[in-house]
């Protein structure tokens, strides 16, 4: 990625009016997957035309599938190949020798670019193909955890390995027969989930999950819509388990994408913060599993309406009215943390503006992102005269007092540059965000937002 920067001045007015956030990451993700191995034409609407969610188009496109993208629309046809018609196309640059004991046998290469997503979901659906696959993505993408992924597919039958025997991608992919499994995962991950439930559509047994507390389901709402024989439970002790059946058949879908609440939280964060705000953020996913943020505001004294309530495709949605106000600080763990996972960097810079301590903790998953997140959003606090102490699994904040303009090094995460941005419009001085283009992953335009 090209190394940018970008000077954001604080807020001359206050934030006012309607906008709308481009479609939600996740759900754009996935609707490509499961269309990408459905019979027939999936149709997507407001999906999101970020970096990540075109790695994911890039790769499907390289396994042999149609996809017409319509961007200025944010339109997209993926024309199924159906569960065994992927493959690896020769010609369309992407396919080489494996140079193994298989001899002549060509394997797909793929390149998940900075996406956890596409890199574990996709990776799950090709231990059930019946060619090779070679996966790896850009430098922050291959230092991220696989052996999270390499453990289960491994042990439901497939031949994955990381290349370089670290647990990071690049990841090697051979056929492999796969068997259902019952899986415990250590964290609430529902790029873990998701890979072992897609690699359960190929397997000759019924596959299940069980994970500490449910993470987001967009997965199993998903693979429900397309015809598969998906279950989910939260258990007496609060762990949450989802189940699959083999699968012969999955069916191409309409979907209609809601915007992004993760990146609804920048605006939520900037109109909370920036003095006689009150903006109006049509059409917002808020599915249960992905609110936590909304619920994080509200603790600590934001001012948030839900209207229109909606749900399309099984994902609720609404529009959401943020008036500025007085915060005050909170703590936020538990079963709450996967709920805002992505959103904690911009939740631990909101605490900043916030009376009082806020506490983040269970949150180690921060580690290991795009960024250590916890080791940038405390650099960039302290570069803007906040008062944060790292922790172990999270961050001590004492807000209140006020911040000041900085150099802030985005370390291209888009999540720390779109939160310090935030910072920066409500703080004393300019900023100077380095990388700050990275923003493109998921949230092409964020800029013009605030202009
Ligand atoms: O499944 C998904 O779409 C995602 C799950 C989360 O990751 P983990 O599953 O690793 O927590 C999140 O951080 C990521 O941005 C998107
Ligand atoms: C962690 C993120 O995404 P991914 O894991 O897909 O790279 C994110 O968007 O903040």
């Amino acid at each position: 990625m090209k190394d940018s920067s970008k000077i954001i001045y604080p807020a001359r007015q206050p934030l006012t009016g309607e906008i709308q956030v481009p479609g939600d990451k996740s759900i754009s993700h996935r609707a490509v997957m499961l269309g990408a191995i459905a019979k027939g034409t999936t149709r997507i609407q407001n999906f999101l035309m970020g970096g990540d969610c075109l790695s994911t188009i890039d790769c499907f496109r390289r396994l042999g599938v149609q996809i017409d993208v319509n961007a200025a629309e944010g339109q997209v046809a993926v024309h199924g190949k159906g569960m065994h018609g992927l493959g690896v196309y020769p010609g369309a640059g992407n396919a080489q020798k494996t140079g193994g004991p298989d001899g002549d046998l060509k394997e797909a290469v793929l390149d998940t670019g900075n996406s956890g997503t596409t890199t574990r979901l996709i990776s799950g659906i090709l231990a059930g193909q019946d060619f090779p696959s070679l996966l790896s993505g850009d430098v922050s993408l291959n230092t991220r955890p696989m052996n999270r992924i390499l453990e289960p597919l491994t042990q439901m039958g497939a031949h994955i390995r990381s290349v370089h025997g670290n647990g990071c991608a690049p990841l090697s992919i051979r056929p492999g027969q796969l068997h259902g499994i019952h899986s415990r995962t250590k964290v609430a991950s529902a790029q873990v989930k998701s890979a072992i439930l897609l690699a359960g559509l190929f397997a000759d047994s019924p596959t299940s999950v069980t994970e500490p507390s449910l993470s987001r389901d967009h997965t199993e709402l998903m693979l429900r819509g397309f015809g598969a024989d998906v279950s989910s439970i939260i258990n007496e002790d609060g762990t949450a388990t989802a189940s699959i059946r083999p699968c012969r058949e999955l069916y191409a879908q309409d979907i209609v994408v809601p915007g992004d609440i993760s990146s609804a939280a920048y605006c939520i964060a900037a109109a909370l913060i920036v003095p006689g705000s009150s903006l109006l953020i049509r059409n917002v996913g808020i599915n249960p599993t992905r609110a936590g943020f909304l619920s994080v505001c509200r603790d600590m004294g934001g001012d948030i309406t839900l209207l229109n309530e909606r749900t399309t495709g099984g994902e609720p949605s609404a529009d959401l009215l943020v008036r500025h106000s007085s915060l005050h600080g909170v703590t936020i763990e538990g079963s709450l943390i996967p709920t805002l996972i992505d959103e904690l960097p911009m939740a631990a810079v909101l605490a900043a503006f916030a009376e009082g301590t806020t506490v983040i903790r269970d949150a180690a998953e921060l580690k290991v992102k795009e960024s250590d997140r916890i080791v940038t959003v405390t650099e960039n606090l302290l570069a803007m005269g906040g008062d944060v102490t790292p922790t172990a699994d999270g961050m001590i904040i004492r807000g209140g007092s006020p911040l000041h303009g900085a150099v802030i090094d985005s370390h291209l995460d888009h999540r720390i540059a779109m939160s310090f941005a935030v910072a920066a419009l409500a703080a004393d001085g300019e900023s100077r965000i380095s990388g700050a283009n990275c923003v493109d992953i998921s949230f092409p335009g964020f800029y013009d937002y605030f202009n």
